[in-house]
């Protein structure tokens, strides 16, 4: 039975969800997916670090309080986060990173991707900012070292886009797309169709794990503006850098506007898209549109996301589901380390 060996990098909602799912299914895994997961090392800025080449219980892990140090109760542990010894030496075969997204440089992630390919070891990732800022160096170093960088659940957490797009629709002749690429925000603009205020439905949506660590990045659009950046490269083979997409988000509408909307048969969505033109070249964009209620994205809610694929052999191709969440984005790092799996065993045929 093939066992893969983690180590998680960043102790938050996501990473911890998915040692919880590693305590439910691992057994299940082994008949279902063919393999089983070990953790080996967990490192976190607030928690501290630990590493346990045998295999630390996921179960325990998922339960650890969420005190300044916990890791430190482990055996083995420390209260420091050892980012740098947990990369490098924990005997890891997959680094699992979820730290903060910088939408600025991308820092530290980027670089715990860059030791993590270096020394051989895969990388699965949920952290936008390596992916939309250093995307095209951070492949080609996975490519000379012969390891994968998967980062699915960068877009849409657990809701398949970049390698459904990238391999059911390779030859349809993508020209655009645009959607709602943010839980945060679409589940704040429905909250206050409800009546709740604007700073209220923030802190519900922080609650309840969809926001990013500093929220102002989900209702201005920066976190959409990674998204589109990245699914433009991906997709649209765009060269874009976050510069090159307008920006703005939500925090400008009232309670009135909403009601407005509501008044008109219309709702208020923020809305990522990109565009590839005739001449080549892609524009891209993030902005609060009105859409009338029978527009197709105007009835996606709450945290759900949805996106529409401008092909020009199918017409719109449109896949809706959850756009965060702390399960379904564990869900989405599952899904990288199958494709980690399915192409290893592809490799052995
Ligand atoms: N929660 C979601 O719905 C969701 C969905 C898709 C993508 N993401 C992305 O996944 C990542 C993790 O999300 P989350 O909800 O678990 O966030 P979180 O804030 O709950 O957890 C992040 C953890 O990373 C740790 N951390 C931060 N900087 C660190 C560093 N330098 N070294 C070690 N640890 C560090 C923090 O202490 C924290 O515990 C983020 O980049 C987020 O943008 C989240
Ligand atoms: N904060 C992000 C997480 C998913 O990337 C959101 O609300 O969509």
């Amino acid at each position: 039975m093939i066992e893969y060996k983690l180590a998680l990098v960043g102790f938050g909602g996501v990473n911890r969800a998915l040692a919880q799912l590693i305590a439910e299914r691992n057994e299940q895994w082994k008949t279902e997916l063919g393999f089983t997961l070990k953790i080996v090392g967990v490192t976190d800025l607030f928690l501290g670090s630990v590493v346990g080449r045998e295999g630390l219980d996921a179960g325990v892990l998922a339960r650890l309080p969420a005190a300044k140090g916990a890791l430190a109760q482990l055996p083995g542990g420390e209260v420091t986060a050892l980012n740098e010894a947990v990369i490098k030496d924990s005997g890891a075969d997959i680094i699992v990173e979820a730290t903060f997204t910088n939408p600025v440089d991308g820092e530290p992630a980027t670089s715990f991707c860059r030791w993590a390919l270096e020394g051989g070891k895969h990388v699965v990732t949920t952290n936008k900012g390596p992916i939309a800022l250093h995307g095209s160096e951070l492949k080609a170093l996975a490519r000379r070292n012969n390891v994968a960088f998967e980062y699915e659940g960068s877009v849409m957490s657990g809701t398949p886009v970049i390698r459904l797009a990238r391999q059911a629709l390779a030859g349809s002749s993508m020209v655009g797309f645009e959607g709602i690429l943010n839980g945060t925000s679409n589940f704040v603009l429905t909250s206050m169709e409800g009546g709740l205020g604007f700073a209220e439905a923030v802190a519900k949506a922080q609650e309840l794990g969809y926001a990013e660590a500093d929220p102002t990045a989900d209702v201005e659009g920066h976190d959409v503006r990674l998204k589109v950046v990245i699914l433009a490269n991906e997709l649209l083979d765009a060269r874009l850098t976050v510069n090159d997409v307008t920006c703005s988000g939500i925090s400008s509408l009232s309670l009135g506007d909403i009601e407005k909307a509501r008044q008109d048969g219309a709702r208020w969505k923020l809305i990522g898209a990109a565009q590839r033109h005739a001449d080549g070249s892609v524009s891209a964009s993030v902005e609060p549109r009105l859409l009338s209620n029978d527009h197709p994205l105007a009835s996606v809610c709450g945290a759900t996301n949805a996106v529409s694929f401008t092909t020009g052999l199918l017409g719109a191709v449109t896949v809706s589901g959850p756009g965060a969440g702390r399960t379904e984005t564990a869900f989405a790092l599952l899904s990288d380390i199958i494709s980690i799996h399915q192409t290893r065993a592809h490799n052995q045929e």
